[in-house]
């Protein structure tokens, strides 16, 4: 357990002082290499877990702290214990023990003596310190006051059932590639390998559990993606007829273009902004034998890599604050500040704006975000509506609601439809 707690001190530490949790997490494994499958696993779990839970573990370090910490390691050493401590099946001598091995290996020990007093005191208080939520807000939620505040105020009966949800384990969806085997004929599949799993909707069917996608048959040969239910209904919401022209804006990593592409035979140009995530869409296209062009550009000047010609169908899906997949980044969260959403909202506006002119008229514009803050979404498209009088705002198919909110079967997204026709005479 000792790397493991190391790894996951370390990992915790990082997002703490501001990175991102998958790039901590990658760096970290390419640097102990030699770390194995199940040890890996652990420190993501308890990584993640903790980073779901921080604001009450905080709040109970806090109150088991005498006097701050001097060794800025310690903190996320003892929340990860603590996490330990309160969420997994770990024996709570071992995790204490070696706690308190770590903090000497870490060159604090010194604070041997200090560690294991505050886990030990952790034990005994626990009762005490499972009502802290009681009255505080942060951690009764594990969510930053100011997000909080947020969804009270636009979700005045949601927000507590969404921090709930944001607070626990994601589903993992598939998407069926339509173009090599049906939902009925893959859930066959899936049962021969012993997965269990239920058909949510046309390609989505949901594993009851999360497997390695290594595990999912033909999965090398591109049968199936991982991919949220609600994120695949940009594919089907933008209406797509054969031999369209398409343009996918903020591409990367490809989930939506290759889905466009299983669907309905349309020429997809995709276009982001960052080279190295562009890789992952080659990636995506060729396990899924599929073909886009794919260029790195800036969706907010397209003058520098748009040829002219109008697209039938443009999908937006802008950079945003990612409030509606938080439990899938926990770390979100604790990384956004309150200024962050003001500054997604502009990056959005010039983005659509730009875009708007690429589109052909009679065509069709899908802007979505996986937010659930008002500022990128429905607020975004009453500018952008009041902005450009050749823009109307289409009802979703199948009744589909605007913004989704986070559940059991998807993530939380924002979808607008907008079709550009001529401006009305005066
Ligand atoms: C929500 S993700 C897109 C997810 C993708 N559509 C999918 O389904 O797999 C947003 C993407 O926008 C890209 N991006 C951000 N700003 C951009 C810009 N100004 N121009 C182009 N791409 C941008 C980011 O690099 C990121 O890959």
């Amino acid at each position: 357990m000792l790397a493991i707690q190391r790894g996951a001190m370390q990992v915790v530490s990082e997002v703490l002082a501001g990175r991102n949790l998958n790039d901590a997490l990658s760096q970290h494994f390419r640097q102990y290499f030699r770390l194995e499958p199940a040890e890996r696993a652990a420190i993501q779990d308890i990584s993640y877990g903790t980073l779901r839970h921080l604001g009450w573990l905080r709040a109970v370090l806090s109150k088991l702290l005498l006097k701050p910490l001097t060794d800025p390691q310690l903190e996320p050493l003892l929340l990860i214990a603590i996490y330990q401590l309160e969420y997994t099946r770990a024996a709570p001598y071992a995790i204490v023990d070696h706690a308190v091995t770590v903090t000497t290996k870490i060159g604090a020990g010194g604070a041997k003596g200090l560690v294991n007093a505050i886990l030990r005191n952790f034990q005994r208080q626990r009762e005490t310190l499972l009502k802290l939520g009681e009255r505080n807000e942060v951690a009764c939620y594990s969510h930053p006051q100011w997000w909080i505040n947020l969804l009270k105020k636009h979700y005045p009966t949601e927000w507590q059932a969404m921090l709930a949800t944001a607070n626990s384990h994601p589903p993992m969806t598939l998407r069926i590639n339509a173009r090599k085997t049906d939902a009925p004929a893959y859930l066959k599949l899936l049962a021969e390998a012993g997965i269990a799993a239920k058909w949510l909707d046309d390609a989505a069917i949901q594993l009851l559990e999360a497997v390695p996608v290594t595990r999912l048959p033909q999965f090398a040969e591109g049968w199936v993606s991982v991919q949220d239910e609600g994120a695949q209904l940009a594919a089907k919401l933008l209406d797509l007829q054969e031999g369209q022209s398409v343009l996918d804006a903020c591409a990367a990593p490809g989930g939506k273009t290759c889905h466009m592409l299983e669907m309905a035979k349309v020429d997809v140009i995709a276009i982001d902004h960052d080279e190295a995530r562009l890789s992952r869409v080659h990636e995506n296209l060729s396990r899924l034998q599929l073909s886009a062009t794919v260029k790195c550009g800036d969706a907010a000047k397209p003058t520098e890599w748009w040829d002219g010609k109008p697209f039938d169908r443009i999908l937006a899906d802008v950079p945003c604050s990612a409030s509606g997949v938080v439990r899938r980044h926990p770390d979100i969260k604790w990384l956004r500040r309150e200024t962050d959403i003001a500054q997604f909202a502009t990056q959005q506006a010039e983005i659509l704006d730009a875009l708007w002119p690429l589109l052909a008229e009679g065509g069709k514009l899908l802007y979505a975000t996986c937010s659930i803050f008002p500022q990128e979404n429905g607020e975004q498209i009453n500018a952008f509506l009041a902005r450009h009088e050749d823009a109307v705002l289409l009802p979703l198919a199948g009744e589909i609601q605007q913004q989704l909110t986070p559940n059991a079967r998807h993530d939380g997204f924002y979808y607008a439809l907008l079709a550009k026709g001529a401006p009305p005479a005066r």
